[in-house]
């Protein structure tokens, strides 16, 4: 690449930084499952695959690592559950460098909110899992509770889980709440294993994008839920994706969304410009394979290198 005094800028293809990726690791210490659909599980494996994640890390060096949710699994046995989050949380912790983690459905399955977000280390007011942060002056990170209107998670009379549960009888006529059976369309996201961002959330994203707008920075927005159809599978989506999207589409300063929660991954670029990227289930590797990933950020991009079932992806701004 050559510039105006006609030495070549080396500096363009240094990243300004970097970040490791992985999601869905469901860890649990019970034998290979399948999804209700078929799709093979394999709970014990998820484990090696976090290790050699870890390993590739080390070796690379990225700044932080971000885990996008549903650390173990659902089927991890409840009196196991505090230790499997405690052992995965130490597998990252063989990283060097910070590790951000997501909450996920399956999190909430095996531990309520005021148990798992310390050991997650998220730190949030009144049991919330959204935060922010800033790796260097030009990039800040939002990171979504997509489960903040939730049936999972809340005590069972906390006014959010009767919120979610009355939303979930209104949409989807099922007895099982998790069946999209006979919903057309986008109405199969209205099931009991996502949920949506809150009123006070949806400010709170507001004013953290009006400010990152002030301070000229890039936005990265990371949800355990997918914010755009196109990126996802319908039954994965957040239920008020389109709230969000409309706050997210007022600000040019956001760039790249990410994801977990729909294990085949996607991705897609949206009517404004921002990417959308659902990342490759850990926890669907058969044995020997792995998905995870590191993120080189640019002034004018995001470049994934996945590894294996991790697809790469170059995601350049837009706007
Ligand atoms: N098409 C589907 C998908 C799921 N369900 C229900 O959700 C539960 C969890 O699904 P997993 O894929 O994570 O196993 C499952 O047990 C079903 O109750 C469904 O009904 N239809
Ligand atoms: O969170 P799970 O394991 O129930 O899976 C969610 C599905 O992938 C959403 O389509």
């Amino acid at each position: 690449m050559g510039s105006a005094n006609g030495l070549v800028n080396v500096q363009s293809n240094q990243p300004l930084f970097s970040f490791g990726v992985i999601t869905d690791v469901q860890y649990a210490d019970i034998p290979d499952g399948r999804s209700f659909l078929g799709v093979p599980r394999y709970y014990r494996h998820s484990l090696l695959v976090l290790q050699r994640a870890v390993k590739k890390w080390n070796h690379r060096r990225p700044n932080f690592i971000m885990n996008f949710g549903d650390i173990i699994d659902g089927f991890c046995p409840k009196e196991q559950s505090l230790d499997a989050v405690k052992k995965l949380v130490m597998e990252f912790d063989n990283c060097n460098g910070p590790v951000y983690h997501m909450i996920g459905n399956h999190c909430l399955y095996n531990l309520p909110r005021e148990k798992l977000l310390p050991l997650l280390r998220i730190h949030s007011h009144n049991d919330h899992a959204y935060y922010d942060f800033s790796p260097i002056p030009e990039y800040r990170f939002v990171i979504l509770d997509g489960y903040d209107v939730s049936a999972i998670g809340w005590p069972k009379d906390h006014p959010k889980t009767l919120k979610a549960l009355k939303f979930l009888n209104e949409k989807n006529p099922n007895s099982d709440k998790n069946s999209p059976n006979g919903l057309v369309d986008l109405e199969r996201r209205f099931l009991m294993f996502n949920g949506a961002v809150g009123k006070d959330q949806l400010e709170w994203l507001d004013n953290v994008l009006s400010d990152a707008t002030r301070l000229n920075q890039k936005v990265v927005v990371c949800c355990h839920l997918p914010l755009d159809p196109n990126a996802s599978s319908r039954e994965a989506l957040l239920w008020n994706y389109d709230e969000v999207m409309e706050v997210l589409h007022r600000y040019s300063c956001v760039k790249v969304c990410l994801a977990g929660h729909d294990h085949k991954g996607g991705h897609s670029v949206d009517s404004h410009g921002i990417h959308h990227r659902v990342f490759e289930a850990a926890l669907e590797c058969p044995p020997g394979t792995d998905a995870f990933g590191c993120v080189d950020v640019f002034d004018d991009r995001l470049s994934l290198s996945g590894t294996d079932r991790m697809k790469s992806t170059e995601m350049i701004f837009c706007r």
